[in-house]
């Protein structure tokens, strides 16, 4: 069993494998609930180089390893799970094909139309965003604090994403995020592990 609460990390781009996993392992040492891989920059052999390279890591530290955007090379490499949004692909198709103990996530945005959905679909977490303005992804949609709320009745995890940082990230927990994703309020930080803490020190002090 996943743990349903707490830090979710996602990568940063980053071109090399070795910086990638530089950056990646001070955070990992924490044991943040999940970890997901993604990388917009890279290519598909760039992209299974990395994921491989993640994978042994993630298991050291017992950290489940997600990888964003594509379930087929995540159910090749024996990840943990994939996350999918609006343009990676079928969520009921992906289920069907990885079977049940595969972590599934999915974007739904500003949904709860879309969360509906993804429960149909064997979603093993529901994401909603961006709370903020995110400087990974400027142009996000944005969505309200009040649908976290309202996602309880589909009885899944929630996931709350976009410009989260340690400063704006208890009244989401406060209003139904489970676990919150965050990539630039982590490795932008000049201490990428004290931010780590500072996320987790939310989890920990805020009680719903
Ligand atoms: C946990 C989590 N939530 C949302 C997303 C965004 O997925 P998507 O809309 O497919 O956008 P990209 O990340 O692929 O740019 C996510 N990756 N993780
Ligand atoms: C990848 C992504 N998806 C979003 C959504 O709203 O679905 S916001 C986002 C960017 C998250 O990065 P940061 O923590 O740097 O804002
Ligand atoms: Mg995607």
């Amino acid at each position: 069993m996943w743990p349903r609460r707490g830090l979710y990390v996602i990568t940063p781009d980053e071109t090399s494998t070795e910086r990638l996993l530089a950056r990646v392992t001070p955070v990992l040492g924490l044991a943040p609930a999940l970890l997901q891989y993604r990388n917009k920059l890279a290519d598909p052999a760039l992209r299974r180089e990395q994921a491989a390279a993640l994978l042994p890591l993630c298991r050291e530290h017992g950290v489940p390893l997600i990888v964003n955007d594509d379930w087929r090379l995540a159910a090749e490499l024996d990840a943990d799970g994939a996350h999918l949004g609006g343009d990676d692909g079928d969520l009921r198709e992906a289920r069907h094909a990885v079977g049940t103990e595969m972590i599934l996530g999915a974007s739904c945005y500003d949904s709860i139309e879309r969360a509906r959905r993804a429960a149909d679909d064997g979603a093993s977490y529901i994401a909603f965003g961006a709370f903020h303005l995110s400087g990974t992804k400027p142009g996000a949609r944005r969505a309200q604090p009040s649908l976290l709320r309202e996602a309880a009745a589909l009885a899944l995890p929630r996931v709350a994403i976009g410009g989260i940082t340690p400063s704006n990230a208890r009244p989401l927990i406060e209003a139904g995020a489970d676990l919150v994703a965050v990539i630039g309020g982590l490795f932008d930080a000049p201490d990428p592990q004290a931010a780590a803490r500072a996320y987790i020190a939310c989890f920990e002090e805020t009680h719903r």
